[in-house]
């Protein structure tokens, strides 16, 4: 692995300008990624060797936030025992964390992401390039709406990568080996993206394929509250891989329904299989699908959020509801038994153990 760790940096830079990286967002997998892109900028050439990290500002302790981590190099709070080098700094302001960047990662919960943009596009270098680390959908009259999408709206045309794959943020924080994917429009950029993210124990492929790779990341999340379902109710290993299985089959058939040129390939990278097995074993949508499983369905999921994920935020919820929107709109809900199933149970009522009755 170390080998073609170290051909790949010198295959991928040919020179050129400096680049340099903003990391938009500081939660659990955002303070995972700027250790990993922290490293990288100081390993590879090519890179200015500062990255400033957005940090939504908060009192931890009494003490801001940012002040802890630009003293301490750990974020206490969403990333607790694991440091950064010292060249990530936290920044409250976000255009002053994207001031002169030239890649700029977008890592917030999706329902964040709307008011940040604006200050950015300001700050940010021309012909900046963006890089969506983001699991969710929006939707509109014509269907779902890619958060890529958005990004590039907002942010007035720029090229939006995306970048998913099985990473739940603690094991990848601990250099536990895993893979991901980025999915890009332009060549050039999935290779600068690889170039930003990929090191030993965190191996980067790419396609060409935004769409394919967003909305895997995105539905798993989905897929995940029926895996938490199946362990609240106590059952057993079978069961939940026919969820991981039917629920796979669902995200195909709604990549292929929404969009087009859509990749067989991508359901077999880290992106696609890989993401929906980690999530549905390991993640916090599983998690708290359980503890909701457990309580009959009788508990609400802010409730539950709040009391077990200390300011993370679940995706998965706010992506059933979007879904089931765009499914009933186009009059195709009957075709996503198990993605309307989880829905029902989730926000309408129905009772968990219909979570074997799709
Ligand atoms: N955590 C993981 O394992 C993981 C892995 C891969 C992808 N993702 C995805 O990455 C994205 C970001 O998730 P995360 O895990 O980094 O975040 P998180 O859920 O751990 O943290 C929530 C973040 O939101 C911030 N926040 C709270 N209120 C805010 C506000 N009003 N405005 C702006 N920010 C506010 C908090 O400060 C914190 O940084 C999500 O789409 C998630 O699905 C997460
Ligand atoms: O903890 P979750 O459920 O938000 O999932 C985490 C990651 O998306 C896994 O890749």
């Amino acid at each position: 692995a170390r080998g073609r760790a170290g051909a790949s940096r010198l295959l991928a830079w040919r020179g050129g300008r400096t680049e340099k990286v903003a990391v938009i967002g500081s939660g659990n997998w955002g303070s995972a990624i700027a250790k990993i892109v922290g490293q990288n900028v100081l390993d590879k050439p090519g890179f200015d060797k500062e990255v400033r990290m957005y940090v939504y500002q908060e009192k931890v302790n009494g003490r801001d936030l940012t002040e802890i981590i630009n003293t301490e190099h750990e974020n206490v709070k969403y990333l607790k025992g694991v440091k950064f080098t010292e060249n990530v700094v936290a920044c409250a302001d976000v255009g002053e964390a994207a001031a002169g960047a030239t890649l700029l990662i977008f890592v917030t919960p999706h329902q964040f992401l709307g008011s940040l943009c604006k200050p950015i596009k300001g700050r940010c270098a021309r012909g900046a390039r963006a890089c969506s680390l983001i699991k969710g959908i929006e939707f509109d009259a014509n269907g779902p709406v890619l958060i890529s999408d958005i990004i590039k709206k907002k942010m007035g045309g720029m090229d939006v990568s995306v970048l998913m794959g099985a990473n739940v943020a603690n094991e990848v924080a601990r250099d536990e080996f895993c893979e991901s994917t980025v999915g890009y429009r332009k060549e050039a950029n999935g290779r600068a993206w690889q170039r930003v993210f990929d090191c030993p124990t965190f191996r980067v492929s790419k396609i060409k394929d935004v769409a394919g790779v967003e909305l895997c990341g995105a539905l798993k999340n989905v897929v995940a509250l029926g895996a938490g379902f199946c362990d609240g109710l106590g059952l057993g290993g079978n069961t939940k891989a026919a969820i991981i299985r039917v629920g796979l089959g669902e995200t195909i058939q709604f990549c292929k329904m929404f969009y087009g040129g859509i990749k067989d390939q991508t359901f077999l990278e880290s992106c696609g299989v890989a993401d929906l097995v980690t999530t549905c074993f390991g993640g916090r949508n599983r998690k708290c699908a359980e503890a909701f499983a457990k309580a009959g369905g009788k508990s609400g999921w802010d409730k539950i959020e709040k009391e077990m994920l200390n300011g993370q935020k679940l995706q998965g919820t706010i992506t059933a509801q979007d879904v089931a929107k765009v499914l009933r709109k186009k009059g195709v809900a009957h075709k996503f038994p198990l993605l309307s199933k989880i829905h029902q149970i989730a926000f309408e009522g129905a009772p968990v153990t219909d979570i074997v009755k799709f």
